[in-house]
């Protein structure tokens, strides 16, 4: 396949191409969402209004979509290609020895295998991850992918500095804080966990959706400080709305669905903060189709004490999580988030809610 660009025209080696579900008919309680327009970064007006639309967009929502961010479409459907290399040309043996070892290091690269997180009575879950450090030469991959590696790292670096770097600085701008607060504790080359993610949602008996009650992925906020999800046409995504009600992610082709997690919320002061959401069996068109995930899972350098910045509009964390002396590192946090999750036991604090402590802040899971 051949992609041509202004200047240059790259071949790229043929992989069989991933045909999603067809996008569902059903009429959903969709979440509606504000829409960045990176193209508007152009002027400094447009970058103003931006930074007003984003800031909203991640106080009342916690979530939103980006359009123009530098991708085609043809782009992306090449990404998703090469995702699903991950999982349908690798054999199961090569998968094994590729699994990462997220309980004993903390640390999230290569694959989660199948039916490896507790979901809930007794039942795993029916996905399988292959994480990929941005740093692509940082850990060796299964042969299928290896000669695709040169494009994951671009996919990295467009999401690191055509995607990520420009939502910081409007996220800083929104709290009045200097414009580079957020990117200059987010380098591509420092040492630290944002990684690429292939993802990839397998159907499931009705037995296991009967025990969870259709949940996929329990309610949870991401512990990263930025989720950049790849839009993509099966709907299962949904978000815990303000009013306390479960809201569908609409997919809208070729856009990216972003959104806050914990380490963010703890920069900011609570001024940003970590959305609930969760995966769920998809309406009644879409079942029995796998669902391919692409996405780029950010953190600050593993050295940034996540303390808060506290600014102008934000003077006190009202909800502080711990004193700036007694706040963890990126490293401390991410390690200890890591080998939790989907592992520990939970105390059930209601019919809705499970708790578990780490470095001493409590996480909370959302059936
Ligand atoms: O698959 C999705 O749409 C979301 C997955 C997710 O929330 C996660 O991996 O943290
Ligand atoms: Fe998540």
């Amino acid at each position: 396949m051949t992609i041509a660009s202004p200047s240059v025209s790259v071949k790229f080696p043929s992989i069989d191409h991933y045909v999603p579900a067809p996008e569902a008919p059903e009429e959903l309680d969709y979440a509606e969402l504000a829409i960045i327009d990176l193209a508007k970064l152009s002027t400094p007006s447009g970058k103003a209004e931006l930074a007003a639309q984003v800031r909203d967009a991640m106080r009342q929502q916690g979530f939103f979509y980006v359009i123009n961010h530098g991708y085609t479409p043809a782009q992306t459907e090449r990404m998703f290609d090469v995702a699903n290399v991950a999982f349908a040309n690798v054999t199961d043996e090569e998968k094994q020895k590729y699994n990462g070892k997220m309980l004993e290091t903390g640390s999230y690269q290569g694959y989660k295998l199948r039916q490896y997180w507790h979901i809930d009575a007794g039942v795993h879950d029916q996905v399988e991850n292959y994480n990929v450090n941005r740093d692509v030469t940082k850990k060796e991959h299964p042969e299928a992918l290896r000669a695709l590696l040169p494009e994951i790292r671009e996919f990295a670096k467009q999401s690191h500095f055509n995607v990520l770097h420009p939502i910081l600085r409007l996220l800083a701008i929104g709290m009045e804080l200097p414009e580079e607060t957020f990117v200059n504790i987010h380098g591509y080359d420092a040492v630290g966990e944002t990684y690429v993610r292939f993802m990839k949602y397998y159907p499931r008996s009705a037995e296991e959706e009967a025990q969870t009650n259709n949940v996929w992925l329990k309610g949870h906020t991401d512990f990263g400080s930025i989720t950049i999800l790849h839009s993509q046409p099966v709907a299962a995504l949904q978000i815990l709305s303000p009013d306390g009600k479960w809201r569908w992610i609409r997919h809208i082709p070729n856009a990216l669905v972003i959104n806050a997690g914990d380490a963010l919320e703890y920069l900011s002061g609570g001024f940003y903060r970590g959305t609930i959401h969760r995966v769920v069996q998809p309406p009644p068109s879409q079942q029995g189709y796998t669902r391919l995930g692409l996405f780029y899972f950010v953190m600050p350098d593993d050295n940034v004490k996540l303390a808060p910045y506290l600014s102008p509009v934000n003077p006190v964390w009202v909800d502080r999580k711990f004193k700036d002396e007694d706040a963890p590192s990126m490293e401390v946090h991410r390690k200890g988030r890591t080998s939790a999750y989907g592992k520990s036991v939970l105390k059930k604090t209601d019919e809705k809610v499970e708790e578990e402590v780490i470095n001493g802040v409590v996480i909370r899971h959302y059936n």
